[in-house]
């Protein structure tokens, strides 16, 4: 695994691997609307939308800050339940949270009474009751290692800095390893350095599993989008967000950090993103 402070790899290395069940449908959002109600009545955040995500895809939810990309996606992990629509996981109706959709939130999420180790033990034990102890131990500290923290692993998260409790929220993430993971803003606190080892280790996650493995990232980080998605999808501003445009990111895999930010598609691309979230603004704004 690449080590995070030593020398980082800037390239999706496991070039051995192709897409295989890019036909297969992994998740299905059919007419969704969220409206939340409050004291001043009734707030729609997103509205009809429809987006149907392939088995093994990684997709990109990109938009102002505000316009529902959080909202759309917790309607996956089943935080958010529709006001309108269904959202279909792995062929089933999504009526809560499941193990077959881990998500790393922006805010860690962290038990803070549990140390480093027990935060990430403690949900391999609830989602793995055949393995061994050994095995639940085992696999802790593989990911323990793969963020660099095991060091660490005694301590609270309240003696952790935002990004090394992200660094947690993904490991224990990892290890759960669901077929379908859903980030939520999940490098965000990180370092330029740290960021891109977390990308290279969640390709790499991604490649382990012959890439069966969808996840849905919200990013506001359109280089990120780029370098790790098939598609990314552009939201409108709210209220009533809707899906402004889906962009293919047509660029081989693997793809290497330095070489892909010459290439004639990912310019193309990287101009096409920046148009649909800036075209409201100007120098006068
Ligand atoms: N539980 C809630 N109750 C009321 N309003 C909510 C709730 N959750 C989200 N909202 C509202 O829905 C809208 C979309 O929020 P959401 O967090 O999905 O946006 P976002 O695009 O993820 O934002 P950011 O990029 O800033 O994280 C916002 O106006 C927010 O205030």
């Amino acid at each position: 695994m690449t080590n995070i402070g030593n020398s980082v790899k800037f390239v999706d290395s496991a070039n051995d691997f192709h897409k295989i069940n890019a036909n297969e449908t992994s998740v299905s959002i059919k007419d969704v609307t969220v409206s939340f109600k409050g004291s001043k009545g009734t707030f729609t955040a997103i509205k009809d939308i429809n987006l149907e995500i392939k088995k093994g895809e990684i997709v990109a939810l990109i938009g102002h800050s505000g316009c529902g990309k959080s909202t759309l996606m917790n309607t996956i992990s089943g935080m958010v339940l529709p006001s309108k629509g269904e959202v279909i996981a792995n062929g089933n109706p999504v009526k809560g949270p499941g193990p077959d959709r881990g998500i790393v939130f922006q805010n860690y999420s962290l038990l803070p009474w549990l140390t480093v180790y027990k935060n990430i033990y403690e949900a391999v034990d609830s989602v793995f009751k055949d393995k061994t102890s050994t095995e639940k131990h085992e696999l802790v500290e593989e990911n323990l290692k793969m963020v660099n923290l095991i060091q660490h692993k005694d301590k609270l998260p309240g003696q952790l800095s935002g990004g090394m409790k992200q660094r947690v929220a993904i490991a224990r993430a990892f290890a759960i390893n669901p077929s379908i993971l859903l980030l939520d803003e999940p490098f965000g606190a990180l370092d330029a350095l740290t960021k891109g080892s977390m990308h290279i280790e969640l390709l790499k996650l991604w490649n382990l599993d012959n890439r069966n493995k969808t996840i849905v990232m919200v990013t506001h980080d359109i280089e990120e989008a780029i370098f790790l998605s098939d598609r990314v999808v552009v939201m409108n501003n709210g209220p009533e967000a809707t899906i402004k445009k889906i962009v293919d990111i047509n660029l081989p895999r693997p793809r290497n950090k330095k070489d892909i930010a010459h290439d004639p598609e990912y310019i193309k691309v990287h101009d096409e993103l920046l148009n649909l979230l800036f075209d409201k603004f100007s120098i006068e704004d």
